[in-house]
């Protein structure tokens, strides 16, 4: 899609559905990613906290008398999207919530832009360089208001949106998202679940 050399190259992926995660990928292989032992670390997702103080366990159950399995179930299910803006897990919500001037609105999508930003400017850091940026999930392919905060916020790193193709950028339509001359980043639609099924046979068939 962009003639890269693949075995000479460093793209970031921004994973962004309801779960979430970004990836540091070099030469095209995986070299880091935001989650962890369990989906919960790493970003801010539609109900999961993301990265957290660990002693928020030790602080939740000793101070106001959780126990481990409410603390799980509230960093896993009510967090995130869901518990910083009060409202939804949706995105779509947050957005229409923001644009009509509700700050808690803004302030969640903020954070969430924020988190993704310092994520991705970390993977920058460890692979050297960056030849491109991916947006992909449904918060990806379709939210031009996510992708340009998040541009905005790694401007150190070249990148320059183009308003108009970003937002024309939406339901299944992939291709770059910048200016030109600009570090490119672009939303590349995916179909999680064929690649599930695929994977899947390829396993049982043996
Ligand atoms: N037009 C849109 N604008 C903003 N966010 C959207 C839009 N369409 C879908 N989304 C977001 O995409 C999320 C679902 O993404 P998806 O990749 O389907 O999730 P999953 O992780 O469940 O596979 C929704 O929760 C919603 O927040
Ligand atoms: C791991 C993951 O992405 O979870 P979800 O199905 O909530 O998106
Ligand atoms: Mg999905």
């Amino acid at each position: 899609m962009l003639g890269l050399d693949y075995d000479n190259s460093a793209i970031l992926v921004a994973h962004l559905g309801n779960g979430a995660s970004a990836c540091a990928v070099k030469n095209g292989k995986s070299v880091d990613t935001t989650m962890g032992l369990t989906p919960l670390e790493g970003l801010v997702m539609g109900t999961r906290s993301g990265d957290i103080d660990p002693n928020v366990f030790s602080f939740l159950n000793k101070q106001l008398g959780y126990s481990l399995d409410e603390i799980t179930d509230i960093l896993n299910k009510k967090s995130g999207l869901l518990g910083l803006s009060e409202m939804d897990n949706d995105c779509r919500v947050i957005e229409d919530a923001a644009a009509q001037g509700n700050e808690r609105a803004q302030l969640t999508l903020d954070v969430f832009c924020n988190v993704l930003a310092k994520k991705l400017a970390g993977f920058a850091a460890e692979m050297g360089r960056i030849d491109a940026l991916v947006f992909t999930g449904g918060i990806g392919e379709n939210s031009s208001v996510i992708r340009k905060n998040v541009l905005e916020r790694l401007s150190i790193f070249g990148f320059e949106v183009d308003e108009k193709t970003n937002e024309e950028t939406f339901r299944g339509k992939s291709g770059v998202i910048t200016k030109p001359g600009s570090t490119v980043a672009m939303v590349v639609a995916t179909n999680e679940e064929l690649m599930i099924a695929r994977d899947t046979e390829a396993l049982i068939a043996h």
